[in-house]
């Protein structure tokens, strides 16, 4: 399914946190979102799963506006892992991940064994099923994430919003859940502060600064040094990486 932002600005009080968006997340797309702390990135990635209405402009879930839709429907076609959400519930893991399946069941109904099947099959491809009995506040940081990422598998959407996923993870499972993000052949719209990962997993990157876009397009195209000097303030080499030929971006301080 593809999303669409277009022309969104938002607005809270007297801030402006995005001006006049334009963001293109072609059906079955990995899509990265870079840019330095604040300049909007968990804000375009909240208008795009309804939970904050921009001022000016549309989002789009295939053709629907998102706010067309009602939360529910919303929730059938986008699954979200937010930027430490909290989860102070005594639920089980299993019942955490469970809770995905919520927006296609009738209220209060039970869980079936489709449900079941779909919440173990979602640990495992995020190698938590060994968690599945754990109460979800007692987690490490990294086991939450994944847990997280788990239960919005669970909701089998067309459409998947991370935001900084890889936030707490050690690198392995930092390239583990990159790699399954790819495989689930979904739309994905992921928040990333590595720009490495983002040059490696996604098809397409959008640069944000101060609320606005000031690139987008393939990452070897837009993750450039002179970009990356004007917006993050880094010096950058690529490099080529001696095994297997990709490019990696060498950073450092702007001196
Ligand atoms: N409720 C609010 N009222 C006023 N300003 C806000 C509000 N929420 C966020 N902001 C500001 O909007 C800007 C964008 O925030 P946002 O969280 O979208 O940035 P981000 O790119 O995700 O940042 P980070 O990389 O630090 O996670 C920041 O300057 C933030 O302080």
């Amino acid at each position: 399914m593809r999303v669409q932002v277009e022309g969104v600005t938002v607005r809270i009080g007297a801030a402006e946190l995005l001006r006049d968006v334009e963001l293109v997340v072609p059906a079955g797309a990995v899509v990265g979102l870079v840019g330095p702390n604040g300049s909007g990135k968990s804000t375009l990635l909240r208008t795009v799963y309804r939970s904050l209405r921009p001022q000016v402009g549309v989002v789009r879930l295939g053709d629907d506006d998102v706010w067309s839709l009602s939360a529910r429907g919303s929730a059938t076609r986008v699954a979200v892992v937010a930027q430490d959400p909290g989860v102070d519930v005594e639920f089980s893991v299993l019942d955490t991940v469970l809770m995905g399946r919520t927006p296609h069941k009738r209220p209060f109904a039970g869980d079936s064994s489709e449900d079941l099947d779909r919440a173990y099959s979602a640990l495992a491809r995020v190698d938590a099923t060994h968690l599945a009995d754990r109460s979800t506040p007692s987690l490490s940081g990294g086991e939450r994430q994944r847990v997280l990422l788990a239960r919005a598998l669970t909701q089998a959407t067309p459409v998947l919003v991370l935001d900084e996923p890889t936030n707490h993870l050690d690198v392995c499972h930092q390239l583990d859940l990159l790699a399954l993000v790819r495989e689930l052949g979904i739309t994905v719209v992921v928040a990333l502060h590595d720009l490495n990962l983002a040059q490696t997993y996604c098809d397409l990157v959008t640069v944000l600064s101060a609320g606005k876009v000031v690139a987008a397009g393939a990452p070897e195209h837009v993750l450039t040094p002179k970009l990356l000097r004007e917006v993050f303030r880094l010096d950058c080499h690529r490099v080529l990486h001696p095994v297997t030929g990709r490019t990696l971006l060498a950073l450092d301080r702007l001196q």
